[in-house]
């Protein structure tokens, strides 16, 4: 397999940490292109750090990461993020909030004035794909939170990002609501072959989702456990009331309590 995204013998200190404790310590972890990988660990592991040295918004003090063949040494710009927090901006309507990466990122910036009515066709395609056609008009907050979380997978998508890093993006939802969104994130990968790096607490949706993943100890965070999942795709929600998915929660649920008693 070759890695998309490679981090190797990382350790991270944050100039602030008052304790000089590094936030993540001999890190290591291979996610290979058009996987979608999830991280697991207890609260305050260092899961977001890792999101943060991943898209170059910290750089390690030790070890490399490596995106796409590239050692990062700034914010990586093939990358799209959606994060618990939809915070999408109140003035725009939501078609004009999805797009607004492509105010920002290079080489849509020089093309969106010219190409508009072809960036707005792509909005409501994603809009679409995610249940929300027609929608694109309304203010976010005419939106329920599900529906926000929606289009915020559409901004993150928007430039087609080689990389989307998704941050406990359903924590906030109801388990309905979030189930529901699981699947729209399955069609979206299966439809974008992006590579995705979702970090959650949720140990079904990690199962559920993904292909691999990573448990993390208790802080300094390193990896204590990789599992490949071996269920097949398409998969449908049924699978997750199978023993053997049960199984698989059990195991990666002994592991998070493991690296808990370690803090
Ligand atoms: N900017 C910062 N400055 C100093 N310390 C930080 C900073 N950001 C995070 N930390 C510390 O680094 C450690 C790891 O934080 P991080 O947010 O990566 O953990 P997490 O696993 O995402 O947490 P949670 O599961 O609670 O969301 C924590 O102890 C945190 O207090």
């Amino acid at each position: 397999m070759k890695p998309f995204v490679d981090i190797h013998d990382v350790t991270h200190v944050y100039a602030r940490a008052e304790d000089g404790l590094p936030a993540v310590r001999n890190l290591n972890l291979k996610v290979g292109e058009g996987e979608f990988a999830a991280i697991v660990g207890p609260s305050g592991c260092g899961k977001s750090t890792l999101m943060k040295l991943a898209t170059g918004l910290q750089f390690p003090r030790e070890g490399t990461v490596i995106v796409d063949g590239k050692q990062v040494g700034a914010p990586v710009k093939l990358a799209g993020m959606a994060f618990q927090n939809p915070t999408m901006l109140p003035w725009r309507t939501t078609l004009d909030n999805i797009l607004l990466p492509l105010e920002i990122v290079e080489p849509h910036r020089s093309r969106l004035r010219r190409h508009k009515a072809e960036y707005v066709g792509k909005a409501e395609s994603l809009l679409a794909q995610v249940g929300l056609t027609g929608q694109g008009h309304k203010f976010p907050w005419q939106l329920s939170g599900g529906m926000q979380q929606r289009a915020s997978l559409c901004r993150a998508l928007i430039h087609e990002p080689k990389l989307l890093m998704l941050d406990e993006p359903f924590g906030a939802l109801d388990s309905f609501t979030r189930e529901e969104l699981w699947c729209v994130m399955r069609d979206l990968h299966a439809a974008q072959k992006v590579t995705i790096i979702l970090v959650t607490h949720d140990l079904r949706e990690a199962a559920f989702l993904a292909d691999r993943i990573f448990c993390m100890s208790a802080r300094p965070g390193r990896i204590v456990a990789e599992k490949e999942v071996p269920f097949p795709r398409p998969r449908d929600l049924e699978i997750t009331y199978t023993p053997e998915f049960s199984e698989l929660v059990h195991e990666l649920r002994g592991h998070i309590a493991k690296a808990r008693q370690a803090a």
